[in-house]
């Protein structure tokens, strides 16, 4: 069995529209993606303090159709063009997909990752290795963090090279608590995860629930005065700007403080923003993404 998907690029504008009229002319799924993901151009749809709230799709976005058949597709196409919502087929793109087991499929791109031969994650329908090193069982869900993001990876390996015993650590934005529970495994005493997105506050408390460690998850608010050792915060170049003086603020004086979500060509702007709060240098970088680390200053 085959299914036929229709894909057409347009503006924010037209997205929302164009996903309901395919809903209404027959499609199985609509969805809208960032024509530019995973690209230096991508945007991110965060709503942020101070910023405009989160819009509903891309300046410039693909909206992704799936139809029964290639009848149904013509149909739907021919009936947006008679209704004006398309000027024409122009750059209307069509594909044959054919059904596959979509549960193994999806499974079969999350593989066991090790990271700096100091740590495992590894999906629950994996069976783990023999290892000596911490295992992280965690599978994808609603909230970002598996361990293959470049800028997740950074950081994780920043965290394997410390000696974190005994010490306090502030996973800020925390998506499913790779990094909180990575810590706490290391041998972090105490272990706190932030995120704006409740989704990803109920992941980490369930994720870290899973592999048997402590880490306090809760909403930013909830660590307004507090101070820890190290701090890793993997957001993204624009909230992390704007954010600087309240993240900087949870570090000790003289304690760590990690970015990430940093592509290389933000790093110096990043750094300058930081640099009344905090000495930070270009620790590591992957795939075009740089991890900022340094020490807080004393007084
Ligand atoms: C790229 S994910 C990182 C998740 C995880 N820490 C990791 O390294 O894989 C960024 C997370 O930051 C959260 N976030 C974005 N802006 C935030 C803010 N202003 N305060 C707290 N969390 C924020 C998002 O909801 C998202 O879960």
């Amino acid at each position: 069995m085959s299914y036929r998907e229709v894909t057409l690029p347009v503006s924010e504008e037209q997205a929302e529209l164009l996903s309901d009229a395919l809903m209404e002319l027959g499609a199985l799924s609509v969805s809208v993606e960032d024509r530019y993901g995973d690209t230096a151009q991508e945007q991110a749809l965060y709503g942020e303090p101070g910023m405009p709230p989160p819009k509903g799709a891309w300046a410039q976005s693909l909206v992704r159709a799936l139809f029964a058949d290639e009848a149904q597709a013509d149909a739907a196409l021919a009936a947006l063009l008679a209704e004006d919502i398309l000027p024409d087929l122009h750059d209307v793109q069509q594909s044959t997909v054919e059904d596959q087991d979509w549960v193994r499929l999806t499974q079969s791109q999350f593989q066991p990752v090790s990271i700096a031969d100091a740590l495992w994650i590894v999906p629950s329908w994996h069976e783990p290795p023999a290892t000596d090193v911490p295992i992280i069982r965690l599978d994808p869900g609603l909230a970002f963090g598996t361990g293959t993001h470049p800028t997740t990876r950074l950081c994780l390996e920043w965290l394997a090279r410390q000696s974190l015993r005994g010490q306090s650590v502030l996973d800020y934005g925390c998506g499913s608590g790779i990094l909180a529970i990575a810590a706490a495994q290391f041998g972090a005493e105490t272990v706190v995860g932030v995120d704006i997105d409740p989704d990803a506050v109920a992941a980490t408390q369930a994720n870290a629930a899973a592999n048997g460690v402590v880490v306090q998850a809760d909403l930013p608010d909830a660590v307004r005065n507090a101070r820890f050792d190290i701090v890793v915060a993997n957001i993204l170049s624009a909230p992390l700007k704007l954010l600087a003086p309240a993240i900087a603020a949870h570090v000790h004086p003289g304690g760590w403080l990690v970015l990430s979500g940093i592509l290389d060509r933000q790093a110096d702007e990043l750094i300058a923003a930081y640099a009344p709060h905090a000495s930070l240098q270009i620790d590591n970088s992957l795939d075009g993404w740089v991890c900022l680390a340094g020490r807080t200053h004393s007084s």
